[in-house]
C-alpha cells in the first residue's frame, strides 16, 4: 500500500468513530455553522493581497516533524497580517499532527478564508469542515472517483463552502465538475513524494479557462512565484518553507517583502 492508500484507509476508521461520537445533527449546532463564509476565489484575486495561501503544517509523511510547537493562532494571524490571501490548516492528526483545535484557533484569530486541509472521502467531513469554521474544502482527485468527487463538491456548495480540487496529472482533469471553484496542481506526487514545480507549468494549458488555478507544494522562493505568475497561476500554496522556521510568520513576512521587491508581472 502506498502512503495515500494508507491515509485514506485510516480516514474511513476515523470517520466511523467521529460520526458515532458527534452526529451531523450536533455538528449543525456549531456556532460557526451559520456564519457567512469568506470566498478564497475573491481573496486570491484581491490586488492588495499576495495570492499566497499560507499553510499551518506541523508534520508530514514526507518530511517528518516540521514544527510541532507552533501556536496556530499566532502563526496564522502573522500570515494574515503580512498579506496571505488564505490560510490552509491541516486537520489530519495521524499523519500530519494537525487537529480540529488548530483550525478553530486559526478561524478565531482571522478574517480571511480558511481551507480545511484533509483527505475528504465522506460527506461527514464536509459537515465537520463547516462546523469548524472553514470556508473551503480540498478534494484530491487521486483519492476519489468522479461521481464521488462531484457529490462531495455538491455537499460543500450546499453548505456555502468553496471547493479546491487538487490534481497531479492531466488525466485527473476528467473528474472536473461545475461545482469546483479552484483547481490546484500539486507539484508533489503523493505516492512517492517527488516534487517538481515543472508539473504546474506543464499542466496549466490543459486546465479549462473558467477555473482559477493555483500551484501547490515545493515552492521556496519568490522567483518561483514570479515564474508561475507568468504562466498564469493566480495562487500559491506554501507550507514547509514557512513552517520549518521556529517563527513561520516571520519567514512569511520576509518572503512577502522580497516578493514585493521583484519587478511586477502583468498579465
Ligand atoms: O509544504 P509545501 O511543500 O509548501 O506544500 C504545501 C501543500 O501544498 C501541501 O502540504 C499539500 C498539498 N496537497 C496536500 C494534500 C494533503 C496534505 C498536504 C498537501
Amino acid at each position: 500500500m502506498n502512503i495515500l492508500d494508507k491515509i485514506v484507509a485510516h480516514k474511513h476508521i476515523e470517520i466511523a468513530e467521529r460520526s458515532a461520537m458527534t452526529p451531523i445533527s450536533i455538528l449543525e449546532k456549531s456556532p460557526y455553522f451559520g456564519r457567512q463564509t469568506y470566498s478564497l476565489r475573491e481573496s486570491l484575486l484581491h490586488p492588495e493581497r499576495t495570492g499566497i495561501i499560507a499553510e499551518f503544517k506541523r508534520r508530514s509523511p514526507s518530511k517528518g516533524d516540521i514544527n510541532t510547537r507552533a501556536d496556530a493562532a499566532t502563526v496564522t494571524k502573522g500570515y494574515a497580517d503580512a498579506g496571505a490571501s488564505g490560510l490552509s490548516i491541516l486537520t489530519d492528526e495521524q499523519f500530519f499532527g494537525g487537529s480540529t483545535a488548530d483550525l478553530i484557533a486559526g478561524r478565531e484569530a482571522n478574517q480571511i478564508p480558511v481551507l480545511r486541509k484533509d483527505f475528504m472521502v465522506h460527506d461527514y467531513q464536509v459537515f465537520e469542515a463547516r462546523a469548524m469554521g472553514a470556508d473551503v474544502i480540498l478534494l484530491i482527485a487521486e483519492c476519489l472517483e468522479a461521481d464521488q468527487l462531484r457529490s462531495l463538491a455538491k455537499t460543500a456548495k450546499s453548505l456555502g463552502l468553496e471547493v479546491l480540487m487538487e490534481i497531479h496529472s492531466g488525466d485527473q482533469l476528467a473528474k472536473l465538475c461545475p461545482e469546483v471553484d479552484i483547481v490546484g496542481v500539486n507539484n508533489r506526487n503523493l505516492k512517492n513524494f517527488e516534487v517538481s514545480v515543472q508539473t504546474s507549468i506543464d499542466l496549466f494549458d490543459q486546465i479549462p479557462a473558467e477555473f482559477l488555478k493555483i500551484s501547490e507544494s515545493g515552492i521556496n522562493n519568490p522567483q518561483t512565484i514570479q515564474e508561475l505568475k507568468q504562466v498564469g497561476f493566480q495562487g500559491f500554496l506554501i507550507g514547509e518553507y514557512f513552517m520549518s522556521d521556529p517563527e513561520p510568520q516571520q519567514r512569511f513576512a520576509e518572503f512577502v517583502q522580497s516578493l514585493n521587491s521583484l519587478p511586477q508581472v502583468s498579465f
